[in-house]
């Protein structure tokens, strides 16, 4: 390059491009001879593959076309000489990301998050000790039957939240913000959030932002083609870069704030328990005593931020995605309501009550709509991709090593062969037999570790409002009602997208019993 008269800033651009375009040759020009046929998919273009072919906002149905197109639930696709695969059916995502889970328990890797600085994080580890290490933290503290312990505490917020509803029905996107924040708080750090001047609530606010709008996990352009990362602004297109440089400033507030707070409670003792402090304390116990050790503070700082970030946004939009169906189906939500109702007020001799824990077995057709909203409205089509560890052969097709596999939950959810009437919303389907939805959760051993917190949550907030309120669609200039209309704003923690609701008193007997705080 000394011969060309360029300035430093373009040469770092030059030398990115030649150097791909020779490693792309090498790749083609030295592969192995394969013994099996790759998996059916669209045909690519000399070196880029598919890039180009996939949309941003919606690649799932790119891949349900191509599924119907190829006649196979396995679709293979490669961009810039990187293996993909789609799984599109239950089948093949239990075969491969569930039987054989050892195989396929990677991680591609995440570069736009790492430009966003985050720290040691369970979601972007790849397969290794350390992330064994991480995933023993969540599991020892969120399987079914150690979340019992957070329940009075997402008793107390569910009700705190919709208590501030009789006063401000308009605010109800925020006190729902406010609560899934404060749950996922008090569960990390210890500390509530008391109210939407907390910064902590800012931070939530900046944590979605941050999540939310950097595209499609692991297919960015910086994700597929690395080097882009160092590439000037105004060379590079990607919106999703720009959103990540963007981000970098909230992402390390929101690691190191809540972390310096609490430690400062913990060394203090007056730290209540939470996920940071019981790790903390096991580990500066097994320092004393001089037991080996396989983690830092670094691994508990990255993994108690990864509670709060994965799990307040996550379940914040999952509760948004069941109150959008609840405004657009009012038969629907009056049936939930009535069920309600007759277990918690009318034609029983004892007093009326609001909902708990132990009423969530009986509740049957609130569970089924919980159910039929995440079957509708998956909140990460593609969940987020695991990566193969060595090649493989599934059904004659070969899957190389190091293959980005993405399950495709929008076409599990929607298969014909598995749900009559697949794009009905139909919480009854499960009153016949159909089965529970697919891959909200994810698979195998990377399957999401905060599922069950995360619903329990979702269920005591649905739970609590409707005993006491009903949502109606708002109306426009004309009259008319503004019927909501599903779809999911992609991300690493999909929201639904934007849609209006009116929260109105259903039932005063209930809201009085909610201001009686005694009650909480
Ligand atoms: C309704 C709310 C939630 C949804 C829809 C959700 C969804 C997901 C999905 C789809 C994955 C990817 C799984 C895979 O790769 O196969 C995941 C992973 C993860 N989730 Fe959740 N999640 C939710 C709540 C939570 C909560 C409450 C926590 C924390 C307590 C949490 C922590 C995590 C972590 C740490 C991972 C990464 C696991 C790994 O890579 O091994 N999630 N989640």
């Amino acid at each position: 390059m000394l011969w060309l008269p360029l300035n430093p800033s373009q040469r770092l651009p030059l030398t990115v491009v030649i150097t791909s375009v020779l490693w792309l040759l090498y790749r083609r020009l030295f592969r192995k001879a394969p013994t099996h046929p790759l998996p059916p998919g669209p045909a690519g273009k000399f070196l880029i593959g598919n890039a180009g072919q996939l949309g941003d906002e919606h690649p799932e149905q790119d891949y349900i076309q191509w599924g119907k197109e190829y006649k196979s639930d396995v679709i293979y696709t490669s961009v810039l000489g990187q293996h993909m695969v789609c799984l599109n059916s239950v089948r093949a995502a239990t075969d491969l990301l569930d039987l054989r889970g050892a195989n396929y328990c990677d991680r591609p890797r995440f570069t736009l998050f790492e430009v966003m600085g985050w720290g040691l994080t369970l979601t972007f580890l790849p397969w290794g000790p350390q992330f064994k290490v991480h995933r023993r933290l969540f599991q020892s503290r969120f399987m079914q039957s150690k979340i019992k312990s957070f329940q009075s505490i997402q008793v107390h917020e569910a009700r705190k939240a919709v208590c501030s509803l009789v006063t401000d029905p308009a605010s109800w996107k925020e006190a729902t913000l406010l609560m899934t924040t404060s749950i996922i708080f008090r569960v990390a750090y210890g500390q509530g959030v008391s109210d939407q001047n907390s910064p902590y609530f800012a931070m939530a606010i900046d944590a979605n932002d941050a999540t939310t709008n950097g595209g499609i996990a692991g297919s960015t352009l910086v994700d597929i083609f690395p080097p882009a990362r160092w590439l000037p602004q105004w060379l590079c297109p990607s919106a999703p870069l720009r959103h990540a440089r963007k981000s970098r400033a909230a992402i390390q507030r929101i690691h190191n704030v809540p972390w310096e707070s609490n430690m400062q409670a913990i060394d203090a003792g007056t730290a209540s328990t939470s996920f940071m402090k019981t790790h903390l304390e096991k580990y500066r116990a097994a320092l004393k005593s001089g037991e080996p050790q396989d983690l830092t503070p670094a691994d508990i700082k990255g993994a108690t931020c990864a509670v709060f970030i994965a799990g307040g946004n996550s379940t914040y939009g999952t509760i948004l995605s069941c109150m959008l169906f609840l405004t657009k189906y009012p038969a629907l939500q009056a049936q939930v309501a009535a069920e309600l109702d007759e277990l918690l007020l009318s034609g029983n001799r004892k007093s009326p009550r609001l909902p708990t824990f132990d009423d969530r077995p009986a509740l049957k057709r609130l569970n089924n709509f919980m159910q039929e909203t995440l079957r509708c409205l998956p909140l990460n089509p593609l969940v987020i991709p695991h990566k193969s560890l060595r090649e493989d052969v599934y059904r004659g097709q070969r899957i190389p090593a190091g293959t980005t596999v993405f399950a495709n939950t929008t076409a599990m959810s929607t298969d014909p062969a598995t749900y009559a009437e697949p794009h009905v919303f139909d919480p009854s389907r499960y009153d016949r037999d159909e089965p529970p939805p697919s891959g909200n959760f994810g698979f195998g051993r990377r399957r999401c570790p905060g599922s069950h917190l995360a619903l329990a949550s979702v269920y005591m907030f649905l739970a609590t409002l409707l005993a006491v309120f009903k949502l109606e669609m708002v109306l426009d200039a004309e009259g008319r009602p503004k019927e909501p209309v599903p779809g999911v704003r992609v991300g690493l923690g999909g929201h639904p997208n934007e849609f209006e609701s009116q929260v109105v008193l259903r039932n005063p007997e209930m809201a009085r019993l909610l201001l009686v705080r005694e009650e909480w």
